[in-house]
């Protein structure tokens, strides 16, 4: 896969209150193990870690120190992708399947950009104050996933935009359409969560007993 694989794995984990999640353990292998082996033929990986983090052993791949924001982690490692075509992918989303990924890798090669969206399962409502509010239509909405691909330099050029005009976004995908370039969906799928809260451990654990049979 002539592929620049982008790990931001920077982040504190602060909802789930264990330290960084890349290093955390789930079924006998770290998150950033989990996270990787979705990706075998990715010709370059580079991963963005805490500052100060030692960076594990034994794994092919080249480590940065991350920023303050997934932002600015994202910003860091595109400006050493080497490869015309990256994917982006969180630490946090450890059970990213292959088909998942070829799926994304696809559009983002046929169209310059791709991300995976869910539809949402529960109903959806703007609290007013403590009580039920108005319900949002949850069929006009999607949950967006990573990994997320991209030409280089779109990417490149929308991290550049969204710093020139002071703009914050939680993902890549955002960045890309405020530039004014579309981004394809594609299915995404339910075993690709974030793990987020404590008890998203749970389900890891039982996933990690899954994949690793
Ligand atoms: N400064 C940061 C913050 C986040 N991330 C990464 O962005 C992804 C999504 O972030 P999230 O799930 O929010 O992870 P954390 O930031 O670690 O969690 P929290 O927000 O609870 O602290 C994670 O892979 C995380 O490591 C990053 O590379 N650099
Ligand atoms: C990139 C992401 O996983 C897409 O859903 C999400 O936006 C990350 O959000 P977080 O608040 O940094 O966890």
């Amino acid at each position: 896969m002539e592929v620049s694989l982008l790990i931001p794995a920077a982040g504190n984990g602060e909802r789930l209150g264990l330290g960084p999640k890349a290093f955390l353990r789930v079924g006998g292998r770290t998150l950033l193990e989990w996270a990787l082996r979705a990706f075998p033929g990715a010709a370059e990986v580079l991963v963005a870690l805490p500052p100060g983090a030692e960076a594990p052993r034994g794994l092919r791949a080249v480590f940065l120190e991350g920023g303050k924001t997934r932002q600015e982690s994202v910003a860091r490692l595109l400006e050493a992708a080497s490869l015309p075509l990256v994917l982006v992918h969180d630490v946090a989303r450890p059970f990213a399947s292959t088909l998942l990924v070829e799926r994304v890798l696809r559009a983002a090669q046929a169209t310059g950009a791709a991300a995976p969206v869910l539809p949402l399962p529960d109903t959806l409502v703007r609290p007013e104050g403590e009580a039920y509010g108005e319900v949002v239509p949850r069929e006009a909405l999607r949950l967006v996933q990573t990994p997320q691909g991209f030409f280089t330099a779109l990417l490149r050029e929308a991290h550049a935009y969204a710093k020139r005009r002071g703009l914050t976004a939680t993902d890549d995908a955002q960045l890309v359409r405020a530039l004014g370039y579309p981004v394809a969906l594609v299915a995404g799928e339910r075993t690709a969560f974030k793990i987020t809260y404590p008890e998203d451990l749970l389900l890891a654990e039982a996933l990690a007993r899954v994949w690793n049979a």
